[in-house]
């Protein structure tokens, strides 16, 4: 049985429609990541799992019982918010002890797992200090220790490295899956960053206007999305016109694929920068113009004209050449490295 079933799951706000039928499965142990643009329906799915936001339809289930009629408070979830919510007039073992002491936890047992949490989240030795004299990662630490010393059945994570500068996120976002691994707390993210993720997350829900786009491992999503608004969410992608001849065999300009499932006529494909490379002399290909590159350090962020539209490209910066601007080129691609897009395909 699933841990966590959000079955039909719908929010309207008036006449509006935040969370329109969603269904979800999360396994225990998970690490689940919403991601989409604002106002995707993220941070409510969220909050009517926490029960902040009541259920219009459909249901949530945790361990095959009803969730939706048990209130917030009772529902054993941790839950960590982009802003850190920490008492002020507490120090960092009084916030983290907190859940327990209302629990009724014997102050035995309180001390030693408030101990063992600081610990967990790498904040050894502060247990007398107050949240105002600590930096944004200390403090969000203190918020996730706090979550996790009532081993919720549940951790919740709504954006909780935003706040942090970008180089302390990056860091962060590593120890937060090595503490999810070793606690083993099935938990949810809400981020509108792919990056964090991807990173992060055993798979990935990618939300559009309330709705779910794909459900699936980073890896799965990046190289196989499944709609042209994946496709441009997660990451840079390249959308190129290609025609089909309904017998599995698509043309792009010069370059022809073998793509089973291709319809017959017009069609589009969606192909990364970093798996467009240059035809060798005499080998077919999609000839497109330079019109402009930016150095990146790594590599070089190329920029091009061809007639199966505008696209990107990616060189390694491994001391070959790179085309100038104005150059023309011939660029190829494996058929396993294009992903087809719905809605492009005639019958
Ligand atoms: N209490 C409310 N009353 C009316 N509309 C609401 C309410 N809460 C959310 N909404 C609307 O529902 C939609 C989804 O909001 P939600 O906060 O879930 O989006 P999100 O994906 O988390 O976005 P963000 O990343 O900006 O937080 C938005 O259009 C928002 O304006």
């Amino acid at each position: 049985m699933s841990h966590l079933v959000l079955d039909g799951l719908t929010k309207r706000f008036g006449g509006f429609t935040a969370v329109d039928a969603m269904n979800l499965s999360v396994e225990r142990g998970e690490f689940v990541s919403l991601l989409g643009p604002s106002g995707c329906g993220k941070t409510t799915t969220l909050q009517m799992i926490a029960g902040f936001v009541d259920v219009d339809r459909g249901g949530i289930r945790l361990d095959g019982a009803d969730l939706v009629s048990v209130a917030p408070n009772k529902r054993g979830l941790g839950i960590v918010f982009q802003s850190y919510a920490l008492f002020p007039h507490m120090t960092v073992a009084q916030n983290i002890a907190f859940g327990l002491e209302m629990r009724d936890v014997p102050k035995a047992d309180r001390d030693r797992q408030t101990l063992a949490a600081m610990d967990l989240v790498g904040l050894k030795g502060f247990a007398d200090r107050y949240p105002r004299r600590m930096s944004g990662g200390q403090q969000q630490r203190v918020a996730l220790a706090r979550a996790l010393v009532i081993k919720p059945a549940l951790l919740l994570l709504d954006e909780p490295l935003s706040n942090l500068d970008a180089k302390l996120r990056e860091e962060m976002q590593g120890e937060l899956r090595q503490i999810q691994r070793s606690v083993g707390t099935t938990t949810i993210l809400v981020t509108h960053d792919q990056h964090e993720a991807m990173a992060l997350s055993d798979r990935i829900v990618l939300m559009n206007q309330g709705r779910i786009e794909q459900i699936g491992a980073p890896d799965q999503v990046y190289d196989r999305p499944a709609s042209a608004f994946v496709a441009s969410f997660l990451g840079k992608t390249n959308v190129l016109s290609g025609s089909g001849d309904g017998q599995g065999s698509v043309a792009i300009g010069d370059l022809v694929l073998q793509l089973p499932g291709a319809g017959k006529g017009p069609l589009q494909l969606a192909v990364r920068p970093e798996r467009l490379s240059f035809a060798a002399v005499g080998e077919p290909g999609l000839e497109a113009r330079i019109t402009g590159r930016v150095f990146q350090g790594t590599h070089w962020l190329l920029s091009a004209e061809s007639a199966a539209g505008a696209l990107t490209l990616m060189r390694g910066n491994d001391g070959a050449a790179v085309p100038s601007e104005g150059e023309t080129v011939r660029l190829r691609f494996n058929a396993a490295d294009a992903a087809l897009l719905p809605g492009g395909a005639a019958p």
